[in-house]
């Protein structure tokens, strides 16, 4: 039988996510997708419902209506089957502070199930650029260190999708820059990436498509040059733009100038 014409399952499917705590609704009906392959990022101003959105799809908080769907499996309905397929790198990722690299890794990949002798976990952390760290303790490590164990750790066991809460804020532009290319090879290797930022260059650099979110609400989506050619007319844009219109200017004129605490 052909499968001509069955359009592929997306690696995530959201469908009109809801979350609120008590009375406040943080998530209020989120829709998107990602395909295989795709980096796509969620930017939002601060208390946008972008962590939220993704709690909900990694199955921290219980979203009150709607449904995520990674490779076709119901995170509700099937969570540890859907849970294998999701490496999850949480905002400011911490581990026990006092456990060297080394135990972090095993007790890691133990816990996923993943079965690596020395040899193979000392190749793994050549690869991070740790192995000389191995012995170190968590809290001993650099911010860059610490976010390139953090995205190693929510590799482990080798998932079709990764969900990264702003995996490099906080770093130096030499760390930044590394770890886009370490986001950039786990695409390479065939994961879809779901990230959340608050970098503007971050989102042209690494991501195929964003969407851009505020109140709960996906206010656009596309590529970040589709979004520029899609809203550069818009006047709300055009008022805070110097010159040509950049992905910053339609975030800021979309989601306003107004602080977020
Ligand atoms: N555990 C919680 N209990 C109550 N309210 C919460 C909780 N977590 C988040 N909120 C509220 O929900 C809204 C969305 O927060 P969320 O953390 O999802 O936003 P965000 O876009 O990730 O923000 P940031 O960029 O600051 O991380 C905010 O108003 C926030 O105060």
């Amino acid at each position: 039988m052909s499968d001509v014409g069955t359009p592929p399952i997306p690696m995530l499917d959201v469908k009109e996510l809801r979350v609120s705590y008590g009375a406040r609704v943080a998530v209020d009906g989120v829709s998107f997708r990602i395909e295989r392959g795709e980096i796509f990022g969620l930017l939002g101003p601060n208390g946008a419902g972008k962590t939220s959105t993704l709690s909900a799809i990694e199955g921290l908080v219980k979203p009150q209506s709607g449904r995520s769907l990674i490779d076709g499996i119901d995170t509700a309905q099937h969570p540890l089957e859907a849970k294998a397929l999701l490496g999850v790198q949480l905002q400011s990722s911490s581990f026990q502070p006092e456990l060297s690299i080394q135990q972090i890794a095993s007790l890691f990949a133990g816990l996923y199930g993943v079965r690596l002798t020395t040899a193979q976990l000392a190749d793994r952390l050549r690869d991070i650029g740790l192995e000389a760290e191995a012995g170190r303790r968590f809290k001993q490590l650099s911010g860059g260190q610490q976010q390139r164990l953090a995205l190693f750790i929510a590799s482990i066991h080798d998932p079709l999708l990764l969900l990264l809460d702003e995996p490099t804020a906080g770093l130096d532009p030499q760390s930044r820059r590394a770890l886009w290319q370490r986001i950039e090879q786990a695409r390479g290797a065939g994961r879809s990436i779901l990230l959340t930022t608050h970098s503007m260059e971050e989102a042209q650099a690494v991501c195929d498509r964003v969407a851009i979110v505020d109140h709960g609400t996906l206010l656009t989506t596309g590529t970040p040059a589709d979004l520029i050619a899609k809203h550069r007319d818009d006047p709300k844009v055009r008022a805070v733009a110097h010159g040509e219109v950049t992905l910053e200017d339609v975030f800021i004129g979309l989601t306003g100038s107004e602080i977020r605490d």
